[in-house]
């Protein structure tokens, strides 16, 4: 069966001070495709540029010079309008520190998020895939840090977007705790058939991931394909 393509980035670059004695290439024409249903891992060294392709597919920020289209829409296209509608309805962002609003308990930071969207999940079922259900009324210094984490990945997929996206989101976890959270990804690629990708400096969860788009210096370094992704039980790092 052919591939759908969800994302094709082409030639994309985001340069800083363009011209001048500053100039900082953080992408320099960045090219890949990315198909509907994939958990792909983008890897590489600080300073790379991974952040920066992240926030630009998720309306955070935008590319200088070439083409971003998800799901048939040039998004490089969007002004802050456009972005603000996109990153709303179609993404759910998950980050290194979780980002949850502390005097808010766990479904209430859910459901500010369930807010902002069409068509969204309903918040306690939004925990339960998380298997948080029954923490919903705690606030979140009430729960361990893998289960904050836990929670702000509900929260970003109680939008129901067609995009998640994560930035290190192991960054802050002990590896246990971290192999859990990276298990509610690959189930939600597979339940839901929907995109995930987990921005990371850590090469050694690269086996996980049904695609590997590596970065180095601001360009893409290597984009490599996996047909037998291995269990996250399987990892070790
Ligand atoms: N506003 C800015 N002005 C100038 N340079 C910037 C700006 N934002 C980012 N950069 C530079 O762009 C490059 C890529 O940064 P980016 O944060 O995308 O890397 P990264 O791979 O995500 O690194 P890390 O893993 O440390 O977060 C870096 O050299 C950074 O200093």
């Amino acid at each position: 069966m052919a591939q759908e393509k969800f994302i094709e980035v082409q030639h994309s670059s985001k340069i800083y001070n363009e011209g001048q004695e500053n100039e900082v290439r953080a992408n320099d024409d960045i090219s890949f495709d990315i198909y509907k249903g994939e958990l792909t891992i983008i890897v590489g060294a600080s300073g790379a540029g991974k952040s920066t392709l992240l926030n630009i597919l998720g309306g955070m920020d935008f590319n200088t010079h070439g083409k971003v289209i998800v799901n048939g829409n040039n998004i490089s296209e969007y002004d802050e309008r456009g972005r603000t509608g996109y990153r709303r309805k179609e993404i759910g962002f998950v980050f290194q520190f979780y980002n949850l609003i502390e005097n808010l308990t766990a479904m209430e930071n859910v459901e500010i998020a369930s807010q902002l969207s069409d068509n969204p999940l309903d918040a306690v079922e939004a925990l339960k895939q998380v298997s948080l259900d029954k923490r919903k009324d705690n606030f979140p210094a009430q729960m361990s840090g893998g289960e904050q984490q836990r929670v702000s990945i509900a929260r970003a997929m109680a939008k129901n977007p067609g995009l998640l996206l994560a930035d290190e989101p192991t960054g802050a976890l002990d590896y246990h705790t971290g192999k859990q959270v990276l298990q509610v990804f690959q189930d939600y690629v597979r339940e839901t058939g929907k995109n995930a990708i987990i921005v990371t400096h850590n090469g050694m969860i690269k086996p996980m991931a049904d695609h590997v788009i590596e970065i180095f210096d601001g360009k893409v370094k290597s984009d490599t394909r996996n047909d037998n992704p291995t269990p996250i039980a399987d990892l070790e790092w």
